[in-house]
């Protein structure tokens, strides 16, 4: 579907549920009750409490314990209502103006606040916050009528008092300048809603710097200038409607250089499991715009470092899995801040908030136009995408708070809000306060029982109060209220889903599919699933953890849950990779992966059970009947159809890197499963020694170990490996042995060459196999493992060998009926091996039938993470 059919809707709804999202959110109490909430109205000399433009009260400086002991200096001025304007309220009414520096002193708690003010050199603590700031010209540029600017303050344990000092400028020539301000708000708020935890310095809580490999702590000792906050494909969302702190959430017109697609889920209750709730309004998790690429143009100032606040929540109802939509993000054409940003995999499920922070630099070189503008530029792009570029949305919803962390330079300010922006606001408030009356006048109960939730002393508090009024300052008056300015991005891609036996996209299915490919488990689904991770329930244990039977669906379904280590940085990339290509690949012969759990820091997968267990416990270790050479015959098939739909079926091959008879699993009708492709392939990507370690040795292809690039082949030759292991009833490896046994492989082919094979086949099998049967599938096996690549077969002939061989031993066993095809138990072989081992070839003469490490032609597309273009 395209962009522009997709979009007529969704904004009809849009503005349909914006309405009702105003009345229940103006009957709720914040999320987060400030200590301080000062709210002082400069200029103003009534004792009382008068209420403001924005639905606060304000109280008037001149009675307040703030005020300014330079008192004598000042002077307040009312200024004049525009006649456009008759709502016009506190706190731009009046300013206090002086010709000579004055200072507000305010006693607080130990913490972070956000302040607001206006002025021309104003310093807060050992802040300079502005410095030579004029309201005239910053409101002839941008035809303004008030200027908010907003700060993050650390008031701390020492001075417990924020002083605001406003200083007007002076020269020798004049003393004309004065300074003035006409409100200021200070809020308190948590310590680590912008700042870094302290005491820690790699934590995940500390922001990446953006193209450097380090994190940049934001301590207290800097301050932070808001410059944009953004409702990225939503509303404004005015102060009163914020969390608590009274930020306002302006919206993304102008802001971004390609239309895309607004997407809004009214009824959405986000899920705060991974931030806190006060984090940013819900209505910035329910609106999103998306498109393919997206570009966000902010205008900054050069030379300072920013703080870009990206806020997700995935509220596409097609999208619940992990890799569905995956994107990049890239701030300031610096390396990329996100290779591989997916909401799903950072939040677990849909509708799950989450925000990530960067820190970027946003250097000179970077001017354009002569203008002083700086780009902060956000490139969501999908780099894995094989053409369904109209399903791919990029979903920015909220809040970027690049905030600069040096205040000790000019911050003259870059309004972004034109005339229409403040018209909207008054046609917001308006709209507020109607909602309002219709509310007190339906008096719903509902809304009764919220309040009586309220502490008692906020119940009444005339904060509480949503009515809202606009006022706007005359031209002298502008209220400084810093401004952050906060962003969020999220590109989504679909998934493309493949038909296994078409290799073709089948993109309309895939959008249907996906909770049935791969469901997402809680914590506590897998807790009663596993008796708590009972140890009883173990049934192995591999590289990266236990395996338990668990019970799912009420008892009636049986699964293996594997339970990754949630410490390993390299667990968890390896998981999703698990998870990516699983979640892909559907065949008889491979595992299939039936959900993931990825609650709480834990990482958990869930595989279809397989009751009898891996082929190695049952050629090895089992006090069972061995298995019968038709059975292994089968399993062997089996296998052989797995690695070619590896190989094969989807539109990149994937190269299983560790097949092993530990890797086979038997199900209860024996039928063989591949399984382990994901996570012992990354094993081996990043950690090729510990994978030796692990004890593949014997299965590994010593063409690879000499010309390290990887082919297919490097399966076939493992499956060779199996093959004896199979025929022999002999591990892959075995030191015990004489040294020349040791390796099977190896072994066999001498056998071979020497004559002797049937003198090392399981003694359980020996007079059971047809000689015809036994021929091929020691041709097949022998071939498999030569010496390099380019002399073995491809998977594909090797599985019609085999079922020639299963069909060899059908008709003998019929041919025989009820008897052993050699009752005597000694039938030579020789005569069947005709066959010589290959000698090997030149190395100038060999080519790598799939290349994964340098060759462009090969798309590493489900080894974007590197699965197969490292080694
Ligand atoms: N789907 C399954 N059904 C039944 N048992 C399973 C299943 N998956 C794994 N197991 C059991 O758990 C054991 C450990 O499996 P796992 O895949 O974690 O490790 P591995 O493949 O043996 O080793 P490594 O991961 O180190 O290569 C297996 O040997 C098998 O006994």
């Amino acid at each position: 579907m395209g962009k522009l059919s997709k979009l007529t809707p969704i904004i009809s709804i849009f503005f349909f549920i914006y309405h009702i999202i105003i009345t229940v959110s103006s009957s709720t109490p914040p999320r987060y009750i400030a200590v301080e909430d000062i709210t002082l109205d400069c200029g103003s000399e009534t004792s009382g409490k008068s209420k403001g433009m924005d639905g606060r009260y304000w109280s008037g400086d001149f009675q307040s314990k703030f005020f300014p002991k330079e008192e004598h200096n000042l002077k307040s001025v009312t200024s004049q209502t525009p006649e456009e304007f008759t709502d016009i309220k506190a706190p731009y009414t009046t300013a206090r103006i002086s010709y000579s520096q004055f200072t507000y002193v305010f006693p607080l708690t130990v913490g972070p606040k956000f302040k607001s003010e206006d002025n021309f050199t104003v310093k807060a603590g050992s802040f300079t916050l502005l410095r030579n700031f004029s309201a005239a010209s910053n409101h002839g540029y941008t035809g303004q009528n008030e200027i908010v600017k907003e700060f993050c303050i650390y008031v701390d344990e020492v001075n417990k008092k924020l002083n605001i000092t406003f200083d007007p400028f002076s020269d020798t020539t004049s003393s004309n300048f004065y300074a003035f301000i006409n409100g200021i708000e200070i809020v308190s708020m948590p310590k680590d809603l912008y700042y870094s935890p302290e005491g820690q310095t790699q934590s995940e809580k500390i922001p990446p710097y953006v193209g450097e490999s380090l994190r940049f702590c934001i301590n207290y000792n800097m301050a932070l200038q808001m410059v944009f906050r953004i409702n990225v494909g939503g509303s404004l969302i005015l102060p009163a409607e914020d969390t608590g702190f009274f930020r306002e959430w302006s919206t993304d017109i102008c802001y971004f250089e390609d239309e895309g697609v607004f997407l809004h889920s009214p009824s959405l209750v986000p899920n705060y499991s991974k931030i806190e709730n006060y984090t940013a309004p819900d209505d910035v998790y329910r609106s999103a715009m998306t498109s393919h690429h997206l570009d966000c143009r902010l205008p900054v100032d050069s030379g300072f470092n920013y703080l870009v606040r990206l806020h997700f929540c995935e509220i596409d109802l097609n999208i619940s899995l992990i890799s569905q939509r995956s994107f990049s993000i890239d701030i300031d054409h610096k390396s990329s801040a996100e290779d591989d940003a997916d909401v799903i995999w950072w939040t677990g499920n849909r509708d799950t908030t989450i925000y990530k922070d960067y820190v970027v630099l946003s250097k000179e070189e970077k001017v354009e136009d002569n203008n002083k503008f700086h780009l902060i530029y956000f490139l969501s792009k999908d780099d894995r995408n094989d053409g369904n570029f109209d399903d791919v949305a990029i979903r920015t919803f909220k809040v970027g708070l690049p905030s600069k962390h040096s205040l000790r330079k000019s911050l003259i300010g870059k309004p972004v809000k034109s005339v229409h922006h403040l018209m909207d606001r008054i046609d917001k408030y308006k709209q507020v306060e109607e909602d309002q009356q219709l509310e007190r006048n339906l008096a719903r109960p509902s809304l009764a029982m919220v309040n009586s939730t309220l502490p008692a002393s906020s119940a009444n508090d005339p904060k509480t109060n949503k009515t809202i009024f606009l006022a706007i300052g005359s031209s002298l008056g502008f209220l400084v209220v810093l401004t952050s300015l906060s962003y969020m991005v999220q590109l989504m891609k679909f998934t493309c889903w493949r038909d296994p036996y078409r290799g073709k996209s089948q993109r309309a299915k895939a959008l249907s599919l996906p909770e049935e490919q791969c469901r997402h488990f809680s914590l506590s689904e897998i807790r009663t699933a596993t008796n708590n991770f009972h140890k009883e329930l173990i049934i192995g244990q591999g590289g990266f953890g236990n395996v338990y039977k668990g019970l799912l669906d009420e008892g009636t379904l049986i699964v293996a849950i594997k339970h990754l280590n949630p410490e390993s940085q390299q667990g968890a990339r390896e998981f999703k990779t698990e998870i990516r290509m699983l979640s892909q690949l559907r065949h008889v012969h491979l595992v299939s992966l039936i959900g993931y759990c990825i609650d709480e820091g834990e990482m958990i997968l869930f595989y279809d059970y397989m009751r009898n267990g891996t082929l190695s416990v049952r050629l090895f270790d089992t006090n069972n009947d061995p298995l019968t050479w038709k059975q292994r015959l089968e399993i062997c098939l089996g296998a052989a159809c797995g690695l070619h739909y590896l190989h094969t079926g989807m539109k990149n091959p994937i190269i299983h890197r560790d097949l092993k008879t530990t890797s086979i699993l038997l199900d209860e009708k024996w039928v063989s499963k591949v399984s382990d492709f994901g996570l012992s392939k990354m094993g081996l990507n990043n950690t090729a020694v510990s994978t030796l370690v692990k004890g593949t040795w014997g299965y590994l292809d010593p063409d690879y170990a000499r010309r390290q690039q990887l082919t297919n082949k490097f399966d076939v030759y493992s499956f060779g490996v199996v093959m004896f292991e199979v025929l022999c009833g002999r591990k892959a490896l075995n030191t015990k042995l004489e040294h020349e046994q040791w390796h099977l492989a190896n072994w066999a082919r001498k056998c071979i060459e020497k004559g002797t094979i049937d003198q090392i086949i399981d003694p359980c099998l020996k007079g059971k196999i047809a000689p015809e049967c036994f021929k091929v599938y020691v041709e097949v096996a022998e071939s498999c493992v030569r010496d390099q690549g380019i002399q073995r077969p491809k998977m594909n002939d090797v599985m019609e060998k085999l079922e020639f061989a299963f069909e060899l031993q059908q008709n003998a066993d019929a041919a025989h009926g009820q008897e052993e095809i050699n009752p005597s138990g000694v039938i030579s072989y020789q005569d069947v091996l005709s066959f010589r081992v290959v000698e090997p070839v030149l190395e100038s003469d060999s080519c790598i039938e799939l290349t994964t490490s340098n060759s462009e032609s090969t798309n590493p597309s489900l080894d974007s993470d590197g699965i197969t273009s490292t080694v």
